[in-house]
C-alpha cells in the first residue's frame, strides 16, 4: 500500500488525514512518512544482498535528524559534503566509520573535523585538495583514509544542471590525473589509498550509464594494480531516478543486478550513497490555495508556499504532481500554480489541469522529500516551513516552523547607524 493515499476521499500519510494536521500546525508544511523511508532502504539494501556492500545515505538530499537518525536505525552510514553535514550526521547518531566524505571544496577545517571524528573515506577531487588533506593529517599525526574521484566522462542524460560525470564538469578528475593523485598518495606516510570513487549525476533513469562508468572504474582499478595498489572501496555514488511524473526509472533490484553481474570477481566493498531514491517520494509539501485568480491571459492558483519552501520548479523546471487533499469531484480547469514571491519564476506548475480549487483548500505538492527542504531559504524574508513525520497514527513536528525573531538572529546594525 502506498503510505501517501486517499481513503474516504481525504489524503492521508499512513494513518493520519493530512488536513489534520493543517489544522494543528497551519500551512505550508513538509510531510514525511516513516513507514516510506523504512520500506525504501530496506529495498534498495536488499537488492544489493549477496554483494559486500555499504549504503551510505547521501545527507544532502534531505538531512533532518529524525530522518538520519531512522537510517541510522537501519544501519545506514552517510555521504556528506560539508562539516556541517558531519555535525548533523554525528547528532544524528550515524556511525563516523560508515561516513564518507565527498566534495570539490573540502576546507581545512573541515578536514580537521572529519578526521577527528574518524570517519571511513575522503574522496578527494583535487590534487590540490589531496596535498591539504596530507598536510592536515600530518598535523594532527593522523593518516587519512582516501579515494580519488573519478570523472568517467559518461554521460547521465539527466537535467545538464545534475550532470556530474562529464569532462567538462566541475566534479572529479580525469584518469590520468587521478593516477597522479594515487601515485602521490602512495608516497604519503599520512594518506592512505582505500578506494576510488565517482558519481555521475542524479535523476538517472536508465542503468546504462551507471554500468559504463563501473567498467572504466574498473579498468581502473587493474590499473593501479600495476602499480602495487590494492583498493577496498568502490564508491559508485549515488543518483538513481525516482518517478515525479512519466518517467520509468529502473528499480533498485535491477539496478543492484547489473551492478552486481559487472563487480563479479572483484574483492571489493561496493560504497553506494542513495539520496532522492530514499526519501524523494517519501514526502509532500502541504500549502494552502490563497486565492484564485483570472487574467484575459491565464488562470493561476496562488498558494501559500513559494520557491523559497520547494525550489526544484524554480530551478531546473522541474516536474512535481499536485494533489488535492479533499478528493471531491469538481470542474477541471487549467492553472499556473504559483507562490506569494515577486519572482516569475515562482510556480510550482503552469499549464496544469487541476480541480477547481477555493481559497482555503489545500493541496499537496508530490514528491517534496528530496531536495526540498534542504534547498529552502528565507527569500522574502518568509519563515521556512516546518518538517512533520508521520508514523503510523501518530505525527511529530520534526523541525518547527521559523518564526520572525528567527529571521533576523544573528543581524546587527553597527553602531555608525545607531539613533
Ligand atoms: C557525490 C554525491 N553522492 C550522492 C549524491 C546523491 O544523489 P541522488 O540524490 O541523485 O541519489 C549526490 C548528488 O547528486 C552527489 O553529488
Ligand atoms: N538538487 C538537485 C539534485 C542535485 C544533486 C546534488 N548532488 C535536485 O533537486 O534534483
Amino acid at each position: 500500500m502506498h503510505h501517501f493515499h486517499y481513503q474516504d476521499g481525504e489524503l492521508y500519510a499512513e494513518d493520519v488525514p493530512v488536513r489534520q494536521i493543517a489544522r494543528k500546525i497551519g500551512t505550508p508544511f513538509y510531510l514525511y512518512s516513516t513507514a516510506t523511508l523504512k520500506r525504501h532502504y530496506q529495498v534498495f539494501d536488499e537488492a544489493f544482498s549477496g554483494l559486500p556492500h555499504l549504503i551510505c545515505y547521501s545527507v544532502k538530499a534531505n538531512s533532518n535528524l529524525a530522518v538520519l537518525r531512522l537510517f541510522a536505525k537501519e544501519g545506514s552510514g552517510a555521504d556528506i559534503v560539508s562539516g556541517g553535514e558531519l555535525y548533523r550526521a554525528l547528532k544524528a547518531g550515524l556511525s563516523p566509520k560508515k561516513i564518507v566524505f565527498s566534495g570539490v571544496g573540502k576546507t581545512p577545517r573541515e578536514m580537521r573535523e572529519a578526521l577527528k571524528a574518524g570517519i571511513l573515506m575522503f574522496n578527494v577531487e583535487s590534487l590540490g585538495e589531496l596535498k591539504t588533506l596530507a598536510q592536515v593529517a600530518k598535523k594532527m599525526g593522523k593518516v587519512a583514509p582516501v579515494a580519488v574521484r573519478i570523472n568517467p566522462d559518461v554521460d547521465p542524460k539527466t537535467h545538464p544542471y545534475i550532470s556530474t560525470g562529464l569532462k567538462k564538469n566541475k566534479f572529479g578528475l580525469d584518469l590520468e590525473t587521478a593516477l597522479e593523485a594515487y601515485l602521490f598518495a602512495k608516497e604519503h606516510p599520512h594518506l592512505e589509498i582505500v578506494g576510488v570513487d565517482c558519481h555521475i549525476g542524479s535523476q538517472l533513469t536508465e542503468i546504462s550509464p551507471f554500468v559504463e562508468a563501473l567498467k572504466r572504474i574498473k579498468a581502473f582499478v587493474n590499473r593501479l594494480k600495476e602499480y602495487d595498489i590494492q583498493i577496498k572501496y568502490i564508491d559508485l555514488g549515488g543518483g538513481l531516478g525516482i518517478v515525479y511524473g512519466e518517467e520509468s526509472p529502473p528499480p533498485p533490484r535491477e539496478y543492484a543486478q547489473a551492478l552486481k553481474q559487472e563487480l563479479s570477481g572483484l574483492d571489493v566493498t561496493l560504497i553506494l550513497e542513495p539520496g532522492r531514491v530514499l526519501v524523494g517520494n517519501a514526502g509532500i509539501l502541504v500549502t494552502k490555495v490563497l486565492y484564485f485568480k483570472e487574467t484575459p491571459a491565464k488562470k493561476f492558483l496562488i498558494v501559500d508556499a513559494a520557491m523559497n519552501d520547494l525550489l526544484r520548479p524554480a530551478f531546473y523546471q522541474a516536474y512535481h504532481e499536485i494533489i488535492p487533499v479533499l478528493s471531491k469531484e469538481r470542474p477541471k480547469i487549467t492553472v499556473d500554480v504559483v507562490g506569494p514571491i515577486c519572482e516569475t519564476g515562482d510556480f510550482f506548475a503552469r499549464d496544469r489541469e487541476l480541480p477547481m480549487l477555493r481559497p482555503g483548500e489545500l493541496l499537496a505538492i508530490m514528491s517534496a522529500g528530496a531536495y526540498g527542504f534542504v534547498m529552502s531559504s528565507n527569500y522574502n524574508s518568509r519563515p521556512r516551513p516546518p518538517e512533520v513525520m508521520v508514523n503510523g497514527k501518530d505525527f511529530y513536528v520534526v523541525r518547527k516552523r521559523e518564526n520572525y525573531a528567527r529571521l533576523i538572529a544573528g543581524e546587527k546594525i553597527p553602531p555608525f547607524l545607531e539613533k
